[in-house]
């Protein structure tokens, strides 16, 4: 499978024709394709209309933010991996956002990914396109849509009881009643849902597409599918094209540039515009400023051994400002603001510095703000295994931060080295 466009395929194909008149006519159609259909399949002599297939996932609806980037990434690998296969025809529909745990404002509408990423990084990385483009590209408007299978990824109950996992999957009675309407619209359904016990690696799934005929096949609960290499080459070409929107960007520079005074020329942290590029040069200095990740609200609940009080850390990030010889602390945080009030007075010596949107931005939006500041800092201390920590410090690896002012955590009651998890490229 090729694109009509490419200069490869078409120069290829015609030095392989006969007659001036062949060449002609081919690329003629080749064209009028690619005006229809932006692709086409190059079948020997002939160019033909590709019919698109489309994968869709969804999570767990409790999961936050950044583990269903996590997810995504799976995904978006299985999917940049069947490029290279007879399944080149499938597409990644990108889940919108609606309606997370976490956001407070409980935005009602769904979001596209291009809210917080910017969708020409991920498209050079896998073939995904939002769900609006999908209604567009099959041309439905208002009615309903019928996804041709739902596969409802389920654990195996006895792994986690014996601690024997093995890569296997079947289709098994449902654990749980299956929902009926997919991602809080109430025109996409399926008349065919079955549950998949599975344990594996994301990419096993191609296995479920190639024995389908099915055009629109969703996995529900994807979060269960592993990742095919954590940490390897793939992972992180993944990671890299997960660039956010740029607006975002603009708003956590001015905000680096007013009160940080922290710019990427001066802090070493510029990137080449396309993520392609990137080198890995370990070159970065940051900002003069120690940026903390304090993970609170359920986090802080459900493991408080692992997440210090407001006191403690206040005391912890005193030392490492004085040890740093640092006087400006950028605090992101999902406290209330009692316990943010609280810690800034402990810090009253200090600058301290949180970011607060002058105008109206949605919960996700501040929250990757917040990351985006984060990882520009000179020394980063987070929240001991939040995904929202992990982000950040995958964020400082590709911008080629020392790995010493990276993976570190504030303490609890204990206090484990955290997991390094280096860039590869
Ligand atoms: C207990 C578990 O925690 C896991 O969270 P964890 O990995 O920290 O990280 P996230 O999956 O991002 O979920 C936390 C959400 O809380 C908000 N949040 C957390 N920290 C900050 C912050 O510093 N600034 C701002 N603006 N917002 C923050 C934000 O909406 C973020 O997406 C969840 O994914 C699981 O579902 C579960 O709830």
């Amino acid at each position: 499978m090729q694109s009509c466009g490419s200069i490869t395929v078409y120069v290829v194909t015609i030095s392989n024709m006969q007659s001036e008149l062949f060449k002609y006519v081919l690329f003629t159609l080749c064209f009028k394709t690619i005006l229809m259909n932006d692709v086409c399949e190059m079948n020997t002599n002939r160019c033909e209309p590709v019919k698109y297939r489309y994968v869709f996932y969804d999570i767990n609806p409790p999961e936050g933010f950044n583990l269903r980037r996590d997810v995504y990434m799976r995904f978006a690998i299985f999917v940049h991996k069947l490029k290279q296969t007879n399944l080149s025809n499938f597409k990644l529909v990108l889940p919108p956002w609606i309606r997370l745990y976490h956001w407070n404002k409980q935005e009602s509408v769904q979001i596209p990914w291009s809210h917080f990423f910017d969708l020409n990084s991920l498209k050079q990385f896998a073939p995904v396109i939002e769900m609006y483009d999908f209604f567009n590209e099959i041309n439905v408007k208002y009615s309903k849509i019928k996804i041709d299978q739902v596969y409802i990824l389920q654990h195996y109950k006895e792994m986690f009881d014996t601690g024997k996992f093995e890569d296997k999957m079947q289709i098994e009675k449902c654990a749980t009643k299956p929902k009926t309407n997919f991602y809080f619209y109430n025109n996409i359904t399926s008349d065919s849902i079955k549950c998949l016990s599975f344990h594996g690696q994301a990419s096993h799934l191609k296995k479920v597409l190639e024995e389908s005929n099915a055009q629109t096949i969703l996995f529900d609960h994807a979060e269960v599918a592993l990742h095919d290499h954590f940490g390897n080459d793939i992972y992180w070409k993944a990671r890299r094209s997960m660039r956010f929107n740029k607006e975002l960007k603009k708003l956590a520079a001015d905000f680096r540039q007013k009160y940080l005074n922290s710019s990427d020329q001066a802090d070493g942290t510029m990137l080449p515009e396309d993520w392609q590029k990137e080198t890995g040069k370990r070159a970065a200095k940051g900002g003069p400023y120690l940026s903390v990740h304090l993970r609170r609200r359920d986090f802080a609940l459900g493991r408080p051994n692992d997440v210090p009080s407001i006191h403690e850390a206040a005391s912890q990030i005193t030392k490492l400002l004085q040890q740093l010889s640092l006087r400006i602390v950028f605090i992101a945080t999902d406290s209330t603001i009692q316990e943010y009030t609280k810690l800034e007075g402990l810090l009253s010596t200090y600058k301290v510095y949180r970011f607060l949107p002058v105008e109206p931005l949605t919960d996700g939006a501040v929250a990757v703000i917040d990351q985006i500041i984060c990882s520009h800092a000179q020394f980063f201390v987070g929240t001991h295994e939040s995904t929202f920590t992990f982000r950040i410090q995958e964020e400082r690896e590709i911008m080629g931060f020392p790995e010493h002012t990276t993976f570190n955590r504030l303490c609890g009651n204990r206090c484990e080295k955290p997991s390094v998890w280096k860039i590869v490229y």
